[in-house]
């Protein structure tokens, strides 16, 4: 076969026989290019072999290596080779759409689920990459991370595109950022929720976590419809003063679009939007004030990429349930249930007194914190879990190489500094911890479990386990239910 692949002055040289671009060994199927990633935990260049068995045409790598059996070519970045040929094999894709970026510490998914929402509300067909799903207008699958690899994000962006989509919203995280699964990405918009502590275990301080952020924003081209930014986040102005496109900012306090709080209420807000050429009154009918940030992030975009009032204040009202967030199982005679995906101290935080106002009752908090992820954290979601929960019940989340006991202990000294009667017990399997709370809680109290979401297995090293919260709490309300109903008989 001739060569498929070449590098010159001008760029890459992609031969017509090129299948698709892989950086995992596993998945190359002939006809692939595989690039060799040096990894945290593998190398790339070790599967180059397995990758040329499986049909690769051509190999890109990082390393000086001479017995390669296929074209094979050395570059300094193999993560920045893999977006650059990704973005030119597939054609540009964000160059045909409407492309928004979604970055913070919480609440991407929630401005993505909903400014997707609002997009195709107005008849701008929209595709959605977030860490829950991603959608390509014509079909959607579950997402394995926040921001897909390069090649992956542009394939699914090329797709968007053939299925006749206007417009892409895109969840980038940090780790995407720095990764460089988003270069070659022309953004029209780059959206701004919030940042705060989170993934110190791979940015190392906070200050090289708010730069990897700010990237997005000095990637984002002068001509573009600019920056949406938090103007009460208080790393507002750093990261406004990095962005050479225009900034239009959001809040409650400041911002170029505002929310009046009109009338709080624990499961909606009556708010009224104003600025940005927009003036109305509307209903969120999600609990929370971060979640009025949330709505003002996707207005703000909404507006930039010509959604009108009139259609905003229809659809805010009906704006959907992202899965796993705030999402509510309540029975009569029992106490409420609500699976939240809170991971962070922040997110945790707002997640705790949101909650407190849907009850007269007691808080349970069921918690616990993910393996292998940044380890400084725990203590202090201990400290907020006994500051803002009136019982708090310890277990694991995904422990994935560490030990699950230890991670439990880094929370439960947080929560002993507040107040040790808070802990009411610690149970590392998930499902009794559930089990637990909701059999103890009384009917008026509130059972909050925390940190999962609506995901589906539970990493212990190399073992998975399929624990779905809020399948666990169906599951342990019917158990109440039935030993309610027995105690009853028992009695009379
Ligand atoms: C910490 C981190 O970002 N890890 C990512 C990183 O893994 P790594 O560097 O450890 O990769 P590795 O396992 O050492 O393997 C190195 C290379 O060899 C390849 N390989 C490996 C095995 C094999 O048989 N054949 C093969 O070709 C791998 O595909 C990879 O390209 O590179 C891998 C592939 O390039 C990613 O899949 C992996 O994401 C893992 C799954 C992950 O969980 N990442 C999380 C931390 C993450 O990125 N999360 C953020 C969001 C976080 C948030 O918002 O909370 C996200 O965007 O999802
Ligand atoms: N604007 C916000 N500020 C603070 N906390 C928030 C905000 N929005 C959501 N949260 C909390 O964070 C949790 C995660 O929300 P969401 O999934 O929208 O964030 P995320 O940034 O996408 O998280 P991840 O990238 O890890 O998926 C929610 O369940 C809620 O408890």
């Amino acid at each position: 076969m001739d060569q498929q692949l070449r590098i010159t002055e001008s760029g890459w040289v992609i031969g017509p026989a090129v299948r698709g671009i892989r950086m995992d060994s596993r998945m190359v199927e002939p006809g692939d290019i595989f690039v060799a990633v040096p990894g945290a935990s593998q190398d790339g260049h070790q599967f180059i072999a397995q990758a040329v068995a499986r049909g690769a045409v051509a190999v890109v790598g990082e390393k000086h290596l001479v017995d390669v059996t296929v074209p094979y070519i050395q570059v300094k970045s193999s993560r920045q080779a893999a977006a650059d040929l990704a973005t030119q094999f597939y054609g540009h894709p964000s160059q045909h759409l409407k492309a928004v970026a979604v970055t913070g510490t919480n609440g991407k998914t929630s401005v993505v689920y909903w400014l997707s929402a609002l997009l195709n509300a107005a008849g701008i067909r929209t595709g959605l990459i977030s860490s829950v799903i991603n959608d390509v207008v014509c079909s959607q699958e579950p997402a394995a991370l926040t921001t897909p690899e390069s090649p992956d994000l542009q394939a699914y962006l090329a797709k968007i595109v053939e299925c006749g989509g206007d417009a892409a919203v895109v969840e980038v995280s940090s780790h995407g950022i720095v990764q460089q699964r988003v270069r070659g990405t022309q953004f029209q918009i780059a959206i701004l929720t919030n940042i705060t502590r989170e993934h110190l275990d791979f940015h190392g301080t906070m200050e090289r976590y708010v730069d990897a952020k700010a990237t997005l924003f000095r990637m984002l081209p002068e001509d573009s419809l600019g920056a949406v930014l938090n103007a009460d986040d208080e790393h507002f102005s750093t990261i406004a003063a990095q962005s050479k496109a225009a900034v239009t900012s959001y809040g409650i306090a400041r911002g170029a679009l505002r929310a009046r709080i009109v009338e709080e209420s624990p499961w909606y807000t009556e708010i009224e939007l104003q600025g940005l050429g927009v003036a109305f009154q509307t209903r969120l009918n999600h609990p929370g004030r971060y979640n009025i940030y949330n709505v003002l992030a996707a207005s703000a975009a909404a507006i930039k990429l010509g959604v009108s009032q009139d259609i905003l204040a229809q659809e805010i009202p009906r704006l959907p349930q992202v899965p796993g967030r705030m999402q509510v199982t309540s029975r009569a005679g029992a106490p409420m249930a609500i699976v939240d995906y809170a991971h962070t101290p922040d997110g945790l935080y707002q997640s705790l007194v949101t909650v407190k106002k849907l009850t007269t009752g007691a808080v349970w908090l069921v918690f616990g914190a993910r393996g292998g992820r940044d380890r400084g954290k725990r203590p202090e979601m201990g400290r907020i879990a006994a500051t803002y929960a009136d019982h708090v019940v310890v277990t694991a989340d995904s422990p994935n190489y560490e030990n699950a006991q230890n991670i439990a202990n880094a929370l439960v000294e947080g929560i002993r500094a507040i107040d040790p009667d808070k802990l009411a017990i610690v149970e590392l399997d998930r499902s009794e911890a559930i089990r637990y709370a909701i059999g103890h809680a009384s009917p008026a109290d509130v059972v909050l479990i925390t940190g999962r979401g609506p995901e589906t297995t539970q990493h212990f090293g190399d073992r998975d386990i399929r624990l779905v919260d809020a399948e666990v709490v169906e599951a342990a309300l019917q158990e109440r239910q039935q030993q309610e109903g027995n105690d009853v008989s028992g009695v009379s």
